[in-house]
């Protein structure tokens, strides 16, 4: 007998089967010996080119039906208590679905403090503030991350780093999926070092691409590296771009975002404790980085952009220049214009809310 428990069941087994298949294929996996050099690192991104291709509704939602928050892991199933151990929360201890089960919008960021103003600016734009203006932090437990929550939207801090947001990431992940999470959008809202741009630019990431400009995630796994697509969703950047342009406040341009494991030399500064080439070697570096259509470099990005397909989460990165890497590396603006340039994200994104907010409100 088909009940709407059943239709549901069989609908998530059909999802999760196409989404398992999108695992497997989303990802190469080289041994440790094998070369990772450019020849087959130019393979790599013609097997992503042919993922695409393979994938055409990826980019738009064109199902009618609500989309989960995906996990790839058997282990889990047998886990009796699932400790976010990050987080301080598990799925014994709280009651996960009641706490996040109408989350539909993500935002996450560097700084604990960034995202506790954000919460307080989003809560103002829906206006659903709280009449003490009291956010408390749901990861009060724990000093690793904190978490932020008004209505569907949840704000989350993740650190510096691929790893960092890479653990918050999985815990995330987990997280939404055991709170019942449909349809959930994510969105990076980070700051940069721009190229060629002028301060204060916010870039909305096209791509995310590696320290060798190619778009790609490398993992080492059971001692293997594993290559992981770093695509975002281009229509959800798109949408962005259109509501910066409504909203007129700043420049926005869309455009590659590199993504380096270190903020020094990982980024071509010559202001680090070690640095071992020169003014030409840094400005060749950036220069053949712009000519791959990189307009800022971040530490996050290529990570997220790979978690996030994995899960089937829709995602953009939308990040802030604080300076332009071709005319200087230290950041020596007041913290008075940096803070400013901070909330360039948020405006964006906080509009973003607000007007998909509106639109459902009409539909519905
Ligand atoms: O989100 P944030 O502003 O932390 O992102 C960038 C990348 C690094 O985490 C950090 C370096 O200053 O800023
Ligand atoms: O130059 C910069 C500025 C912010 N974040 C970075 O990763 N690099």
């Amino acid at each position: 007998m088909w009940n709407h428990r059943n239709v549901s069941k069989a609908l998530n087994i059909r999802l999760t089967l196409r989404c398992s298949r999108q695992f497997r294929e989303s990802e190469i996996i080289f041994s440790e010996t094998e070369e990772t050099d450019t020849v087959s690192q130019t393979a790599t991104y013609q097997s992503f080119s042919f993922f695409r291709k393979m994938n055409p509704k990826d980019d738009k939602k064109t199902d009618l039906c609500p989309s989960p928050v995906f996990v790839h892991n058997p282990h889990l199933d047998a886990l009796k208590d699932d400790v976010l151990y990050h987080f301080g929360l598990g799925t014994r201890t709280h009651d996960l679905p009641a706490m996040f089960g109408d989350v539909k919008f993500v935002c996450v960021g560097g700084s604990p403090w960034r995202m506790k103003s954000f919460i307080e600016y989003i809560a103002a734009e829906l206006s659903m503030e709280d009449p003490k203006s009291e956010y408390p932090n749901i990861c009060a437990g724990t000093d690793r991350y904190a978490m932020y929550k008004v209505g569907s939207v949840l704000s989350v801090s993740h650190g510096m780093g691929i790893s960092s947001i890479a653990i918050m990431l999985h815990e995330l992940i987990k997280l939404l999926h055991h709170a019942h999470c449909t349809d959930v959008t994510i969105i990076r809202i980070g700051t940069s070092g721009g190229i060629g741009l002028k301060p204060g630019t916010v870039v909305v990431t096209k791509q995310s691409m590696d320290a060798t400009f190619l778009p790609k995630f490398e993992q080492v796994i059971l001692g293997k590296t594993v290559v992981r697509n770093t695509d975002l969703d281009q229509s959800l950047a798109e949408e962005l771009l259109q509501c910066s342009k409504e909203l007129n406040q700043f420049e926005t341009v869309i455009g590659n975002t590199m993504c380096t494991l270190d903020f020094y030399e990982g980024q071509a500064r010559l202001d680090g404790a070690f640095c071992s080439y020169t003014e030409k070697d840094k400005q060749d570096y950036l220069t053949k980085a712009s000519e791959a259509g990189v307009c800022n470099i971040e530490m996050e990005s290529s990570v997220f952009a790979a978690m996030c397909k994995l899960s089937g989460l829709r995602a953009a990165v939308v990040c802030v220049t604080l300076l332009d890497r071709l005319k200087g590396d230290q950041l020596n603006e007041s913290q008075e214009v940096l803070r400013s340039y901070q909330q360039r994200p948020q405006i964006l994104v906080g509009y973003y809310i607000r007007k998909q907010l509106k639109a459902k409100a009409v539909c519905s």
